[in-house]
């Protein structure tokens, strides 16, 4: 199996709707780190798992310096948003994104469903 990752900084704003008070529910800002995990048993015709930059078109070029709420039609939590990167590439498996330093949500495919 080969695997890759691809790390990248997203700028934007968002703000959450929540079941309880939180500062949250106010538009704020991050640089959320996103780190896309992707393999594949074979490489493609290009000797790729697949390539970084198509990776980062399809992530940090729908995301980056937009108001996440205007763009992804959730709330978007980290852990829907690392849900959506996995959606968004075929051959990830798993995403990791991170708010601020310490605050971090994954999600990974479950592949026993
Ligand atoms: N499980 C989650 N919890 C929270 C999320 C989330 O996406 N998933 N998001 C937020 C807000 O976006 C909020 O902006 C995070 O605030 P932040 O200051 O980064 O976090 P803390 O309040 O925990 O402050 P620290 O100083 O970093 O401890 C909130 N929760």
């Amino acid at each position: 199996m080969y695997y890759i990752s691809k790390r990248m900084e997203i700028s934007g704003s968002h703000r959450l709707e929540l079941s309880y008070p939180s500062k949250c529910e106010n538009i704020h800002g991050h640089n959320w780190i996103v780190t896309v995990y992707c393999k594949a048993r074979t490489l493609n015709a290009d000797g790729m798992v697949c390539d970084f930059k198509h990776v980062k078109e399809k992530i940090h070029g729908v995301l980056d310096h937009k108001h996440i709420n205007d763009i992804l039609p959730f709330n978007p939590t980290a852990e829907n948003i690392a849900r959506w990167v996995v959606e968004q590439i075929p051959e990830c498996y798993k995403a990791e994104v991170q708010e601020s330093e310490g605050n971090v949500a994954m999600y990974v495919v479950d592949e026993d469903i």
